[in-house]
């Protein structure tokens, strides 16, 4: 940790199992510096192991195999400046092993299954955002990790996938109605009846209304916009790229819809689009294209995904700036 914080700021990022949350926490540790930010694995508060999930029936992704009061009561000591005695899942043993010291930090991400789950935990957050991969190419990135990396069959894949579709159903999917940002991953409509699964449709579901979240738009706020940027400034292989910006309801809540299908040819092509964004919380014109560029080995460097969790932790940058200022300004007053 670089300095005893002020004031932590609180981030949650939520999804299933291999829905890229690693990839999205190493973008928010590049952008941060890795001093700064403590990310915190919600399957540490996993209350029963691997072998009384098996005995029990009862899978990870259910509320009762979760200790959600001791989640709470630690988040808020930590968000409070207190250090804590954080308990630690094992995925190699399945067991839960001997707890380990947590100090707070500039910002705390909790990453997991369920941080958006418990309405305590909720309350704590300053900035969220879920992961939201459609079953289609979740079972492509799923195949392709676990076959290549893991030594998983396909079928095992599949089958691992079907058994956690209910509880997915019941109590992860279900938290994305409360995010400040969905980053939702489709098919692409470009290709028809695409079964490969390489070019994506990505959303970026922007909530309207947060205090201090500004939600990014292209060309004009609060228009819809359909725009295939292809052309003299962006170069297009097949099947080309469309993008799309436009205000909808989500969960019963006004949100604002940023949209890429398609995949870019030259990432450096990109600072075109980014030019063509406002309110994106960068620092200098070219930034977001810029970090893109830093890592464009990271899995959908070159599609919407890539894009928009760049965006979404510059939001979260803007959103720490703001709380930190807020508090010294308080601190300074008293
Ligand atoms: N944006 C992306 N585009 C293409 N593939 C991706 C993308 N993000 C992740 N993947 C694929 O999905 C796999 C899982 O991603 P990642 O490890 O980041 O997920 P995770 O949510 O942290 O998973 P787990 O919780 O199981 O460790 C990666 O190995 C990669 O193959
Ligand atoms: O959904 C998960 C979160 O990553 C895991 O399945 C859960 O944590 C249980 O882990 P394991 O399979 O190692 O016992």
């Amino acid at each position: 940790m670089t300095s005893k914080p002020d004031r932590v700021v609180l981030i949650g990022v939520a999804g299933d199992s291999g829905c890229g949350k690693s990839t999205f926490l190493r973008r928010l540790t590049d952008l941060f510096g890795e001093d700064f930010v403590t990310v915190i694995c919600l399957d540490d508060y996993h209350s029963l192991d691997r072998k009384q999930r098996k005995e029990t029936g009862i899978t990870a992704l259910d509320p009762r195999a979760n200790n959600f009061d001791l989640m709470y009561e630690q988040i808020k000591a930590l968000k409070s400046g207190e250090i804590i005695n954080k308990p630690i899942y094992n995925h190699e043993t399945g067991m839960i092993d001997p707890p380990e010291r947590v100090e707070p930090n500039h910002i705390v991400v909790i990453e997991g299954l369920h941080p958006l789950y418990d309405e305590r935990v909720r309350n704590l957050l300053d900035f969220s955002v879920y992961l939201d991969i459609s079953d289609e190419v979740k079972i492509a990135w799923k195949i392709q990790r676990d076959m290549s990396e893991r030594g998983h069959t396909y079928e095992d894949v599949l089958a691992a996938i079907n058994s956690r579709r209910p509880d997915f159903k019941a109590y992860i999917d279900p938290q994305k109605e409360f995010a400040d940002v969905v980053i939702q991953v489709l098919p692409t409509q470009l290709i028809k009846d695409d079964k490969e699964r390489k070019v994506l449709r990505v959303q970026m579901i922007q909530r309207d209304g947060v205090e201090g979240f500004e939600p990014a738009y292209l060309f004009d706020e609060g228009s819809t916009i359909d725009w295939i940027p292809c052309g003299r400034k962006l170069t297009c292989s097949y099947p080309g790229i469309k993008m799309h910006y436009g205000p909808d309801a989500y969960y019963g809540h006004s949100v604002s819809v940023l949209e890429v299908d398609g995949q870019f040819d030259k990432l450096e092509e990109v600072v075109y689009i980014e030019q063509h964004l406002s309110k994106t919380s960068v620092k200098y014109s070219g930034e977001l294209t810029e970090l893109l560029l830093h890592h464009r080995e990271y899995p959908g460097s070159s599609n919407g995904t890539g894009l928009f969790q760049v965006l979404t932790g510059l939001k979260m940058r803007a959103t720490y700036e703001r709380l930190t200022t807020k508090e010294a300004k308080i601190a300074a007053r008293v």
